[in-house]
Parts: C-alpha cells; sequence; structure tokens
C-alpha cells in the first residue's frame, strides 16, 4: 500500500485502517509519530489518553478535518462517516427537524429526520429550535443528525463531556442501544475511563503519537462498577495513563485524574 502525504481515501469497506499516521504543528516536533490502527466493521473503540496526547488530532485526521495539517501516513475509512463533538453544533436559526436532516439529499429526509428524532427520545420535537432544548436533549438531536446519515463510521470526540453525570448515564444507554441498532464502526475520544469500559469492545491508549496500549473488554453487556473484573480494568488503564487508582474515588474523579 503506497503513502502519501495527508491523503484521505474512501472505499466501500467500512473498517478504519490507519498506516504509519505523522501529524505535527510545529517544527518541536510531532504529534502523531508513525500510529497504526485497525477498526473493524461495527467494533466500538474507545480512544483514551492523556491530555495533549493527539487523541482530537487522529479523530480529525479520520474526519478529513486536518486539512494544512503537516503530516504523511495513510487513512482508509467507509464512505459513510459522521462526527458528534462536544457541542451540538446545531445551528441556531434552524428548527430541530432542519438541523438534523440538513444537506441530506433523499427523497424521504423528513419522515427519516422524525424517525431519528423519536430513537433518541425527541419524538414531537421536530419544530422546536435549539436554544430551547438542554444540553443532553441537543447532544441527543446531534446523535440523530449523525445517525440520520446511516454512517459505517462514527466518530465521537468527548460527546458527552460537558453533561451532568446522570445526563451521561442516561447518554450512555441510548448511545449503546443507538449502536446496536444501527452497528456503525465507533471511534469515541473520551477521558473518562468508566466511560470507556462501560461503552467500548475495545480500548487504546495513546502515548507519544502512538497506540501505547490495545484492548478488548470482556466483560459481556451487562457493565457494572460493581463487577470486580470492572474495577481491576480501571485500575490497569489507569496505570496505563499515568495514574493510579483510588478505591476510594467518588464517580467521576478518575475523569479529571485522569486528564490531569
Ligand atoms: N491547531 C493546532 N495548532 C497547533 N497545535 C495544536 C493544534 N491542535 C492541537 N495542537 C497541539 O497538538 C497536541 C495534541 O492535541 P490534541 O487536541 O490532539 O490532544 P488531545 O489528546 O485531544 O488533548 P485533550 O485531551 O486535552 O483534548 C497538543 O500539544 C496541542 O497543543
Amino acid at each position: 500500500m503506497a503513502s502519501h502525504t495527508g491523503e484521505l481515501s474512501t472505499s466501500q469497506d467500512p473498517a478504519v485502517q490507519v498506516t504509519s499516521l505523522h501529524r505535527s504543528f510545529n517544527e518541536a516536533g510531532g504529534v502523531l509519530n508513525g500510529l497504526d490502527l485497525e477498526i473493524a466493521p461495527g467494533e466500538f473503540v474507545a480512544l483514551l489518553g492523556r491530555s495533549g496526547s493527539g487523541k482530537s488530532t487522529l479523530l480529525r485526521a479520520l474526519a478529513g478535518l486536518d486539512r494544512g495539517v503537516a503530516g504523511h501516513g495513510r487513512i482508509e475509512v467507509p464512505e459513510k462517516v459522521s462526527v458528534v463533538f462536544q457541542d451540538s453544533r446545531l445551528l441556531p436559526w434552524k428548527r430541530l427537524l432542519d438541523n438534523v436532516t440538513l444537506g441530506l439529499r433523499v427523497g424521504d429526509a423528513e419522515e427519516r429526520g422524525s424517525q431519528a428524532l423519536e430513537e433518541v427520545g425527541l419524538a414531537g420535537r421536530e419544530k422546536a429550535w435549539p436554544h430551547e432544548l438542554s444540553g443532553g436533549e441537543q447532544q441527543r438531536a446531534s446523535l440523530a443528525r449523525s445517525l440520520v446519515r446511516d454512517p459505517q463510521l462514527l466518530l465521537a470526540d468527548e460527546p458527552f463531556g460537558a453533561l451532568d453525570a446522570l445526563t451521561r448515564i442516561r447518554m450512555h444507554t441510548l448511545l449503546r442501544k443507538l449502536c446496536e441498532v444501527h452497528r456503525p464502526a465507533v471511534l469515541l475520544v473520551t477521558h473518562d475511563v468508566d466511560e470507556a469500559i462501560v461503552l467500548a469492545d475495545r480500548v487504546i491508549v495513546l502515548d507519544d503519537g502512538v497506540v501505547r496500549h490495545d484492548a478488548r473488554i470482556d466483560l459481556g453487556t451487562r457493565r457494572s462498577q460493581a463487577d470486580p473484573a470492572f474495577a481491576r480494568l480501571r485500575a490497569q488503564l489507569l496505570h496505563e495513563l499515568g495514574v493510579e487508582d483510588d478505591h476510594d474515588a467518588v464517580p467521576g474523579r478518575h475523569v479529571e485524574r485522569a486528564a490531569s
């Protein structure tokens, strides 16, 4: 396979393949330093790494949002890719249904948009303005806008990072349900080790611009933080991130510690 600077090619194969990816923003050094990564069709991968380790840089490269950034390597992604960010990026001057169906060039766009809103728990809110929604509802709408395109790959950059703990738990349940139905490959950037374990089939840890740790999660579908296997995995991942586990820590504390 040939290597080309900044090349982004698409294929019908929904799996992601990244080969020897380099990215740098200045002369000081690379952010991504020959990163290799494969994601199977339908696989849910969580991406952890300390702050500044290049998680967003990788996600933006996969989304084709890093034109002009220096680097080389090969990126293969499926044809249909959707991206969800921490903020919903809904257009404030468009009603919810118009936001969700924006740019969707199919005859039944409205019907699909309404169905997607229903799937995320926003049935009947088609005519609402974004500012009339709570933060959690805006992220639900953002998920609906992604899924209405039936993506083969969903890229999510800390999509629940700005939500309160209870809303985040509800969003986890929703995202898992949506992924079971639509089966996109998912790359989820998160600071939250517990979120990674709850949601993903596989967790990777980025360090020095390469994949430092790559682990499959075999805890079954009902994942409980009370499960000793969950706690062991959390401790291992925190160790990989350079922080030690603290069993007395309150939920959410790991997030801040992992991020620092
Ligand atoms: N547009 C840019 N111009 C210059 N430097 C950048 C740019 N974007 C990112 N960087 C630098 O690249 C490095 C990686 O940034 P990136 O946002 O990918 O990290 P991250 O792992 O997502 O961090 P965080 O967890 O804090 O969001 C950081 O040192 C950052 O300062």
